[in-house]
Protein backbone atom coordinates (compact mmCIF):
# COMPACT_ATOMS: atom_id res chain seq x y z
CA UNK A 1 0.00 0.00 0.00
CA UNK A 2 1.70 2.79 -1.64
CA UNK A 3 1.04 6.76 0.40
CA UNK A 4 -0.79 7.94 -2.87
CA UNK A 5 -3.87 8.83 -0.91
CA UNK A 6 -4.61 12.11 0.34
CA UNK A 7 -1.97 13.54 3.09
CA UNK A 8 -4.31 13.59 6.97
CA UNK A 9 -2.94 16.39 8.82
CA UNK A 10 -2.92 16.45 12.60
CA UNK A 11 -2.59 18.85 15.11
CA UNK A 12 -1.50 18.67 18.91
CA UNK A 13 -1.77 20.91 21.65
CA UNK A 14 -1.50 21.19 25.62
CA UNK A 15 -4.13 18.64 27.60
CA UNK A 16 -4.55 16.81 30.75
CA UNK A 17 -1.30 14.48 31.86
CA UNK A 18 -1.06 10.93 30.48
CA UNK A 19 -2.52 8.64 32.65
CA UNK A 20 -3.49 4.97 32.68
CA UNK A 21 -2.59 1.39 30.93
CA UNK A 22 -1.65 0.60 27.80
CA UNK A 23 0.02 -1.59 25.03
CA UNK A 24 2.20 -0.49 22.24
CA UNK A 25 1.17 -2.46 19.23
CA UNK A 26 3.22 -6.09 17.90
CA UNK A 27 6.90 -5.54 17.29
CA UNK A 28 7.47 -4.74 13.68
CA UNK A 29 10.93 -6.37 13.18
CA UNK A 30 9.67 -9.80 14.82
CA UNK A 31 6.19 -9.42 13.00
CA UNK A 32 7.59 -9.51 9.45
CA UNK A 33 9.90 -12.02 10.25
CA UNK A 34 7.23 -14.49 11.86
CA UNK A 35 5.31 -14.37 8.49
CA UNK A 36 8.47 -14.61 6.23
CA UNK A 37 9.53 -17.80 8.64
CA UNK A 38 6.33 -19.23 8.87
CA UNK A 39 6.13 -18.80 5.00
CA UNK A 40 9.73 -20.89 4.48
CA UNK A 41 8.51 -23.71 6.91
CA UNK A 42 6.51 -26.79 6.48
CA UNK A 43 3.60 -26.76 8.82
CA UNK A 44 1.30 -24.01 10.82
CA UNK A 45 2.95 -21.17 12.26
CA UNK A 46 0.40 -19.27 14.90
CA UNK A 47 1.40 -15.80 15.44
CA UNK A 48 -0.41 -13.60 18.32
CA UNK A 49 -0.17 -9.91 18.33
CA UNK A 50 1.26 -9.77 15.05
CA UNK A 51 1.46 -5.81 14.60
CA UNK A 52 -1.53 -5.12 11.88
CA UNK A 53 0.53 -1.90 10.11
CA UNK A 54 0.79 -1.08 6.68
CA UNK A 55 4.33 -2.44 6.10
CA UNK A 56 3.98 -5.62 8.18
CA UNK A 57 0.53 -6.18 6.02
CA UNK A 58 2.47 -5.70 2.80
CA UNK A 59 5.07 -8.28 4.04
CA UNK A 60 2.01 -10.73 4.61
CA UNK A 61 0.93 -9.86 0.60
CA UNK A 62 3.97 -10.51 -0.61
CA UNK A 63 4.33 -14.10 1.28
CA UNK A 64 1.31 -14.93 -0.35
CA UNK A 65 2.43 -13.95 -3.72
CA UNK A 66 5.56 -16.25 -2.95
CA UNK A 67 2.81 -19.04 -2.42
CA UNK A 68 2.57 -19.20 1.54
CA UNK A 69 -1.26 -19.19 2.92
CA UNK A 70 -1.64 -16.27 5.36
CA UNK A 71 -4.96 -15.97 6.89
CA UNK A 72 -6.49 -13.82 10.05
CA UNK A 73 -9.06 -15.28 12.05
CA UNK A 74 -11.73 -12.73 14.25
CA UNK A 75 -9.54 -12.67 17.23
CA UNK A 76 -6.46 -10.82 15.31
CA UNK A 77 -4.36 -14.16 15.60
CA UNK A 78 -2.78 -14.81 12.46
CA UNK A 79 -1.38 -18.01 10.60
CA UNK A 80 0.80 -19.03 7.74
CA UNK A 81 0.89 -22.04 6.00
CA UNK A 82 4.53 -22.56 4.87
CA UNK A 83 5.70 -24.10 1.70
CA UNK A 84 9.32 -25.32 3.13
CA UNK A 85 12.19 -23.52 2.67
CA UNK A 86 12.91 -24.27 -1.59
CA UNK A 87 9.10 -24.17 -1.97
CA UNK A 88 8.56 -20.83 -2.90
CA UNK A 89 7.13 -19.81 -6.38
CA UNK A 90 7.41 -17.21 -8.66
CA UNK A 91 5.34 -14.04 -7.54
CA UNK A 92 2.80 -13.24 -10.58
CA UNK A 93 3.23 -9.27 -10.24
CA UNK A 94 5.18 -6.52 -8.48
CA UNK A 95 5.93 -6.60 -4.84
CA UNK A 96 5.11 -3.41 -3.48
CA UNK A 97 6.76 -2.64 -0.18
CA UNK A 98 4.73 0.32 0.50
CA UNK A 99 7.35 2.27 3.23
CA UNK A 100 8.82 -0.65 4.64
CA UNK A 101 12.84 -0.91 4.45
CA UNK A 102 12.46 -4.20 6.21
CA UNK A 103 10.04 -5.55 4.46
CA UNK A 104 11.86 -4.66 0.68
CA UNK A 105 15.44 -5.80 1.55
CA UNK A 106 14.54 -9.07 4.01
CA UNK A 107 12.39 -10.32 0.80
CA UNK A 108 14.73 -9.37 -1.71
CA UNK A 109 17.22 -11.66 0.63
CA UNK A 110 14.73 -14.04 0.67
CA UNK A 111 14.13 -13.82 -3.32
CA UNK A 112 17.57 -13.90 -3.96
CA UNK A 113 18.30 -17.55 -3.29
CA UNK A 114 15.09 -18.26 -5.53
CA UNK A 115 15.23 -19.74 -9.39
CA UNK A 116 12.70 -17.24 -10.62
CA UNK A 117 12.73 -13.32 -10.56
CA UNK A 118 10.87 -11.23 -8.25
CA UNK A 119 10.06 -7.21 -8.93
CA UNK A 120 9.88 -4.96 -6.63
CA UNK A 121 8.71 -1.52 -5.72
CA UNK A 122 8.23 0.60 -3.13
CA UNK A 123 6.49 4.38 -2.26
CA UNK A 124 8.21 7.80 -2.83
CA UNK A 125 10.35 7.25 0.54
CA UNK A 126 11.10 3.85 -0.32
CA UNK A 127 12.07 4.36 -3.78
CA UNK A 128 14.89 6.86 -2.57
CA UNK A 129 16.11 4.69 -0.25
CA UNK A 130 19.65 2.65 -0.87
CA UNK A 131 19.49 -1.32 -1.70
CA UNK A 132 22.94 -1.46 -3.24
CA UNK A 133 23.66 -2.40 0.25
CA UNK A 134 21.73 -5.51 0.10
CA UNK A 135 22.12 -6.16 -3.84
CA UNK A 136 26.04 -6.57 -3.16
CA UNK A 137 26.26 -9.27 -0.70
CA UNK A 138 23.11 -11.01 -2.62
CA UNK A 139 25.00 -10.48 -5.98
CA UNK A 140 28.16 -12.25 -4.57
CA UNK A 141 25.50 -14.96 -3.93
CA UNK A 142 24.61 -15.33 -7.32
CA UNK A 143 21.31 -12.89 -7.48
CA UNK A 144 21.28 -10.40 -10.48
CA UNK A 145 19.63 -6.89 -10.24
CA UNK A 146 18.09 -4.14 -12.36
CA UNK A 147 17.56 -1.28 -10.98
CA UNK A 148 17.14 2.29 -11.33
CA UNK A 149 20.62 4.48 -10.69
CA UNK A 150 22.14 3.17 -7.19
CA UNK A 151 20.15 0.21 -6.62
CA UNK A 152 17.35 2.14 -6.11
CA UNK A 153 13.32 0.49 -6.55
CA UNK A 154 11.90 -0.13 -8.68
CA UNK A 155 14.06 -3.08 -9.25
CA UNK A 156 14.25 -6.67 -10.82
CA UNK A 157 15.85 -9.38 -8.83
CA UNK A 158 17.19 -12.82 -10.96
CA UNK A 159 17.15 -15.21 -8.42
CA UNK A 160 20.18 -17.21 -8.58
CA UNK A 161 19.31 -21.24 -9.29
CA UNK A 162 22.68 -22.43 -7.46
CA UNK A 163 23.24 -19.97 -4.40
CA UNK A 164 26.52 -19.68 -3.12
CA UNK A 165 27.24 -19.01 0.98
CA UNK A 166 29.33 -16.10 1.26
CA UNK A 167 31.30 -15.12 4.38
CA UNK A 168 30.75 -11.10 4.62
CA UNK A 169 31.03 -8.30 6.67
CA UNK A 170 29.17 -5.17 7.06
CA UNK A 171 29.95 -2.54 5.92
CA UNK A 172 26.81 -0.08 8.14
CA UNK A 173 25.62 -1.77 10.79
CA UNK A 174 22.17 -3.05 10.14
CA UNK A 175 19.86 -5.81 11.14
CA UNK A 176 18.20 -5.62 7.45
CA UNK A 177 21.77 -6.36 5.73
CA UNK A 178 22.69 -9.12 8.34
CA UNK A 179 18.71 -10.74 7.59
CA UNK A 180 18.60 -10.52 4.04
CA UNK A 181 21.79 -12.41 3.53
CA UNK A 182 20.78 -14.61 6.37
CA UNK A 183 17.67 -15.44 4.20
CA UNK A 184 19.69 -16.15 0.85
CA UNK A 185 21.44 -18.28 3.26
CA UNK A 186 18.80 -20.66 3.92
CA UNK A 187 18.83 -21.76 -0.04
CA UNK A 188 22.85 -22.33 -0.44
CA UNK A 189 24.53 -25.22 0.67
CA UNK A 190 26.88 -24.80 3.52
CA UNK A 191 27.88 -22.24 5.63
CA UNK A 192 26.53 -17.99 5.47
CA UNK A 193 28.70 -16.22 7.41
CA UNK A 194 28.01 -12.60 8.16
CA UNK A 195 30.30 -10.58 10.46
CA UNK A 196 29.17 -7.48 12.48
CA UNK A 197 31.48 -5.15 14.05
CA UNK A 198 28.90 -3.80 15.52
CA UNK A 199 26.00 -6.18 17.47
CA UNK A 200 22.50 -5.11 15.49
CA UNK A 201 18.71 -6.39 16.66
CA UNK A 202 19.16 -10.04 16.63
CA UNK A 203 15.70 -11.16 16.25
CA UNK A 204 16.18 -13.26 12.77
CA UNK A 205 19.08 -15.11 15.04
CA UNK A 206 16.89 -16.00 17.63
CA UNK A 207 13.67 -16.66 15.24
CA UNK A 208 15.67 -18.70 13.02
CA UNK A 209 17.24 -20.91 15.97
CA UNK A 210 13.39 -21.55 17.43
CA UNK A 211 12.32 -22.50 14.07
CA UNK A 212 15.29 -24.85 14.00
CA UNK A 213 18.06 -23.59 11.94
CA UNK A 214 21.12 -24.46 12.79
CA UNK A 215 22.77 -20.95 13.63
CA UNK A 216 25.29 -19.84 15.76
CA UNK A 217 26.64 -16.72 17.29
CA UNK A 218 29.92 -15.77 18.47
CA UNK A 219 30.30 -12.91 20.09
CA UNK A 220 33.47 -11.01 21.13
CA UNK A 221 32.80 -7.92 22.69
CA UNK A 222 30.19 -5.87 20.78
CA UNK A 223 31.32 -7.76 16.93
CA UNK A 224 29.43 -10.93 16.37
CA UNK A 225 30.03 -13.05 14.31
CA UNK A 226 26.87 -15.59 13.07
CA UNK A 227 27.39 -18.77 11.24
CA UNK A 228 24.13 -19.88 9.59
CA UNK A 229 23.85 -24.18 8.33
CA UNK A 230 22.04 -23.46 4.92
CA UNK A 231 18.94 -25.78 3.22
CA UNK A 232 17.77 -26.53 6.98
CA UNK A 233 13.72 -28.08 7.50
CA UNK A 234 11.78 -25.11 9.35
CA UNK A 235 9.12 -26.05 11.44
CA UNK A 236 6.11 -23.94 11.82
CA UNK A 237 5.67 -22.50 15.10
CA UNK A 238 3.41 -20.67 17.49
CA UNK A 239 4.71 -16.90 18.58
CA UNK A 240 3.49 -14.14 20.73
CA UNK A 241 4.67 -10.56 19.68
CA UNK A 242 5.93 -8.99 22.50
CA UNK A 243 5.06 -4.56 22.15
CA UNK A 244 7.43 -2.87 20.23
CA UNK A 245 9.92 -0.74 22.47
CA UNK A 246 10.09 1.64 19.28
CA UNK A 247 6.69 2.67 19.48
CA UNK A 248 6.28 2.54 23.23
CA UNK A 249 9.14 4.95 22.98
CA UNK A 250 6.56 7.41 21.92
CA UNK A 251 4.46 6.67 24.94
CA UNK A 252 7.35 6.53 27.20
CA UNK A 253 8.96 9.93 26.09
CA UNK A 254 5.09 11.47 26.20
CA UNK A 255 4.84 10.70 30.00
CA UNK A 256 7.96 11.86 30.98
CA UNK A 257 7.75 14.95 29.52
CA UNK A 258 4.11 15.99 30.07
CA UNK A 259 4.18 17.28 33.83
CA UNK A 260 1.38 15.25 36.02
CA UNK A 261 1.71 11.77 33.67
CA UNK A 262 1.90 8.18 34.88
CA UNK A 263 1.75 5.60 32.58
CA UNK A 264 1.76 1.54 32.73
CA UNK A 265 3.02 -0.30 29.34
CA UNK A 266 2.33 -3.73 29.29
CA UNK A 267 4.39 -6.11 27.49
CA UNK A 268 7.63 -4.18 26.09
CA UNK A 269 9.81 -5.58 24.10
CA UNK A 270 13.37 -5.42 26.09
CA UNK A 271 15.99 -7.21 23.63
CA UNK A 272 19.12 -5.92 25.10
CA UNK A 273 19.72 -4.47 21.19
CA UNK A 274 16.84 -2.66 21.21
CA UNK A 275 16.93 -1.21 24.62
CA UNK A 276 19.00 1.79 24.01
CA UNK A 277 16.67 4.66 24.59
CA UNK A 278 15.19 3.37 27.98
CA UNK A 279 18.94 3.50 28.83
CA UNK A 280 19.12 7.09 27.46
CA UNK A 281 16.49 8.64 29.46
CA UNK A 282 17.70 6.47 32.61
CA UNK A 283 20.19 8.69 32.41
CA UNK A 284 18.45 11.88 31.33
CA UNK A 285 16.96 11.49 35.08
CA UNK A 286 13.50 9.45 33.63
CA UNK A 287 11.51 7.98 35.98
CA UNK A 288 11.22 4.35 34.48
CA UNK A 289 10.58 1.44 36.53
CA UNK A 290 10.89 -2.19 35.02
CA UNK A 291 8.52 -4.53 36.03
CA UNK A 292 7.31 -8.16 35.63
CA UNK A 293 10.42 -9.18 33.37
CA UNK A 294 10.00 -12.44 31.82
CA UNK A 295 10.75 -14.30 28.68
CA UNK A 296 7.94 -14.73 25.94
CA UNK A 297 8.38 -16.99 22.56
CA UNK A 298 12.37 -16.19 23.03
CA UNK A 299 12.19 -12.83 23.59
CA UNK A 300 13.35 -10.86 26.85
CA UNK A 301 9.56 -8.39 27.86
CA UNK A 302 8.27 -6.34 30.57
CA UNK A 303 5.83 -3.46 31.89
CA UNK A 304 6.96 0.09 31.91
CA UNK A 305 5.63 2.19 34.94
CA UNK A 306 6.88 5.85 33.50
CA UNK A 307 6.63 8.99 35.72
CA UNK A 308 6.96 12.40 34.66
CA UNK A 309 10.31 13.57 35.54
CA UNK A 310 12.65 16.88 34.82
CA UNK A 311 15.09 15.31 32.04
CA UNK A 312 18.68 16.39 31.99
CA UNK A 313 20.82 16.52 28.82
CA UNK A 314 23.48 13.83 28.34
CA UNK A 315 25.88 12.91 25.60
CA UNK A 316 24.51 9.42 24.28
CA UNK A 317 27.75 7.33 23.04
CA UNK A 318 28.12 7.02 19.38
CA UNK A 319 28.21 3.08 20.21
CA UNK A 320 24.80 2.61 21.54
CA UNK A 321 23.23 3.93 18.15
CA UNK A 322 22.59 0.33 16.90
CA UNK A 323 20.60 -0.28 19.52
CA UNK A 324 18.50 2.55 19.73
CA UNK A 325 18.32 3.53 15.76
CA UNK A 326 15.20 4.47 14.95
CA UNK A 327 14.56 6.61 18.70
CA UNK A 328 16.51 9.42 17.66
CA UNK A 329 13.50 11.42 16.56
CA UNK A 330 11.76 10.94 20.21
CA UNK A 331 14.94 11.22 22.15
CA UNK A 332 15.43 14.45 20.30
CA UNK A 333 11.82 15.59 21.61
CA UNK A 334 13.07 14.46 25.30
CA UNK A 335 15.81 16.23 24.37
CA UNK A 336 13.71 19.72 23.54
CA UNK A 337 12.00 19.39 27.32
CA UNK A 338 15.14 18.40 29.01
CA UNK A 339 17.74 21.49 30.94
CA UNK A 340 20.56 21.67 28.86
CA UNK A 341 22.77 20.11 25.94
CA UNK A 342 22.11 16.42 24.65
CA UNK A 343 24.65 15.67 22.11
CA UNK A 344 23.88 12.54 19.56
CA UNK A 345 27.00 10.91 17.12
CA UNK A 346 27.69 8.22 15.06
CA UNK A 347 24.23 8.61 13.55
CA UNK A 348 24.79 8.49 9.52
CA UNK A 349 22.61 6.35 8.62
CA UNK A 350 19.68 8.30 10.01
CA UNK A 351 19.91 10.38 6.71
CA UNK A 352 19.03 7.19 4.47
CA UNK A 353 15.52 5.98 6.72
CA UNK A 354 12.26 7.02 5.70
CA UNK A 355 13.54 10.39 5.38
CA UNK A 356 17.23 11.96 6.29
CA UNK A 357 15.85 12.12 10.11
CA UNK A 358 18.34 14.75 10.89
CA UNK A 359 17.45 17.22 8.59
CA UNK A 360 14.00 16.65 8.97
CA UNK A 361 14.48 16.95 12.96
CA UNK A 362 16.29 19.86 12.58
CA UNK A 363 14.39 21.97 10.88
CA UNK A 364 11.28 20.88 12.71
CA UNK A 365 12.81 21.66 15.67
CA UNK A 366 13.79 24.91 15.32
CA UNK A 367 10.81 25.92 13.57
CA UNK A 368 9.15 25.27 17.08
CA UNK A 369 11.55 27.31 18.92
CA UNK A 370 14.08 25.07 19.90
CA UNK A 371 17.63 25.24 19.84
CA UNK A 372 19.08 22.68 17.81
CA UNK A 373 22.36 21.99 16.05
CA UNK A 374 22.79 19.42 12.86
CA UNK A 375 25.93 18.04 12.42
CA UNK A 376 27.11 15.70 9.22
CA UNK A 377 26.13 12.61 11.72
CA UNK A 378 24.23 14.03 14.69
CA UNK A 379 22.96 16.44 16.19
CA UNK A 380 22.64 18.60 19.28
CA UNK A 381 19.47 19.88 20.98
CA UNK A 382 19.31 22.23 24.27
CA UNK A 383 16.25 22.09 26.00
CA UNK A 384 14.07 25.19 27.11
CA UNK A 385 10.57 26.41 26.47
CA UNK A 386 9.01 24.91 23.78
CA UNK A 387 6.88 27.54 21.38
CA UNK A 388 5.85 25.16 19.00
CA UNK A 389 3.42 27.30 16.38
CA UNK A 390 4.59 25.26 13.35
CA UNK A 391 3.42 22.95 10.13
CA UNK A 392 5.97 20.36 9.93
CA UNK A 393 6.65 18.68 6.67
CA UNK A 394 6.88 14.81 7.51
CA UNK A 395 8.26 13.81 3.86
CA UNK A 396 6.02 10.15 4.75
CA UNK A 397 8.01 9.65 7.86
CA UNK A 398 5.78 7.93 10.61
CA UNK A 399 8.39 8.30 13.29
CA UNK A 400 8.80 11.77 12.39
CA UNK A 401 5.15 12.73 12.74
CA UNK A 402 4.57 10.56 16.04
CA UNK A 403 7.52 12.77 17.44
CA UNK A 404 6.35 16.10 16.61
CA UNK A 405 2.98 15.43 18.04
CA UNK A 406 4.40 14.59 21.38
CA UNK A 407 5.74 17.95 21.24
CA UNK A 408 3.06 19.94 20.58
CA UNK A 409 1.74 17.98 24.49
CA UNK A 410 4.19 20.51 25.69
CA UNK A 411 4.16 23.60 23.39
CA UNK A 412 2.89 26.99 24.06
CA UNK A 413 1.11 26.75 20.60
CA UNK A 414 0.04 24.02 18.29
CA UNK A 415 2.04 22.03 16.43
CA UNK A 416 0.70 20.09 13.39
CA UNK A 417 2.31 17.46 11.34
CA UNK A 418 1.34 18.05 7.51
CA UNK A 419 0.47 14.04 6.91
CA UNK A 420 -0.29 11.90 9.97
CA UNK A 421 -1.14 8.90 7.76
CA UNK A 422 2.22 7.15 7.54
CA UNK A 423 1.59 6.09 10.92
CA UNK A 424 -0.28 3.78 10.12
CA UNK A 425 2.72 1.79 9.04
CA UNK A 426 3.79 1.10 12.20
CA UNK A 427 1.46 2.70 14.91
CA UNK A 428 -1.98 1.72 13.89
CA UNK A 429 -4.77 4.00 16.55
CA UNK A 430 -1.68 6.08 17.82
CA UNK A 431 -3.91 9.24 17.56
CA UNK A 432 -6.72 7.24 19.47
CA UNK A 433 -4.62 5.39 21.94
CA UNK A 434 -2.84 8.89 23.10
CA UNK A 435 -6.14 11.11 23.03
CA UNK A 436 -7.51 7.89 25.39
CA UNK A 437 -4.56 8.58 27.55
CA UNK A 438 -5.16 12.19 28.10
CA UNK A 439 -3.48 14.29 24.60
CA UNK A 440 -5.28 16.45 22.77
CA UNK A 441 -4.62 15.02 19.19
CA UNK A 442 -7.19 15.66 16.19
O1 LIG B 1 15.83 -5.35 10.77
C1 LIG B 1 14.88 -4.62 11.14
O2 LIG B 1 13.75 -5.07 11.43
C2 LIG B 1 15.12 -3.16 11.24
C3 LIG B 1 16.41 -2.69 11.21
C4 LIG B 1 16.75 -1.26 11.27
O3 LIG B 1 17.15 -0.85 9.98
P1 LIG B 1 18.67 -1.00 9.43
O4 LIG B 1 18.95 -2.42 9.23
O5 LIG B 1 18.66 -0.23 8.14
O6 LIG B 1 19.53 -0.36 10.49
C5 LIG B 1 15.57 -0.40 11.72
O7 LIG B 1 15.83 0.95 11.41
C6 LIG B 1 14.28 -0.82 11.08
O8 LIG B 1 13.20 -0.06 11.56
C7 LIG B 1 13.96 -2.27 11.39
C1 LIG C 1 13.58 2.73 9.59
C2 LIG C 1 12.39 2.21 9.84
O1 LIG C 1 11.76 1.22 9.13
P1 LIG C 1 12.09 0.55 7.72
O2 LIG C 1 13.58 0.64 7.49
O3 LIG C 1 11.58 -0.82 7.82
O4 LIG C 1 11.33 1.35 6.69
C3 LIG C 1 11.60 2.66 11.01
O5 LIG C 1 10.56 2.03 11.28
O6 LIG C 1 11.96 3.65 11.69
Amino acid sequence: MSHQSAAVPLTSSQGTPLTGEATAPGDKSISHRALILGGLAIGDTVIHGLLEGEDVLNSAKAMEAFGASVSRDQQGVWRVSGVGVSGLREPNDVLDMGNSGTGARLLMGLAAGCPFTTFFTGDASLRGRPMARVTGPLGQMGARFVSRTAGRLPLALEGAADPLPISYTLPVPSAQVKSAILLAGLNCPGVTTVIEPEATRDHSERMLRAFGADITTEAEGNRRIIRLHGQPTLRGQEITVPADPSSAAFLVVAALIVPGSELTLRNVGLNPLRTGLFETLLEMGGDIRIENQRETGGEPVGDLVVRASQLHGVTVPAERAPSMIDEYPILAIAAAAATGATHMTGLAELRVKESDRLAVMASGLSACGVAVEEQPDGMTVTGGPVKGGASIATHLDHRIAMSFLILGLIAAEPVTVDDGAPINTSFPGFTALMNRLGARIQ
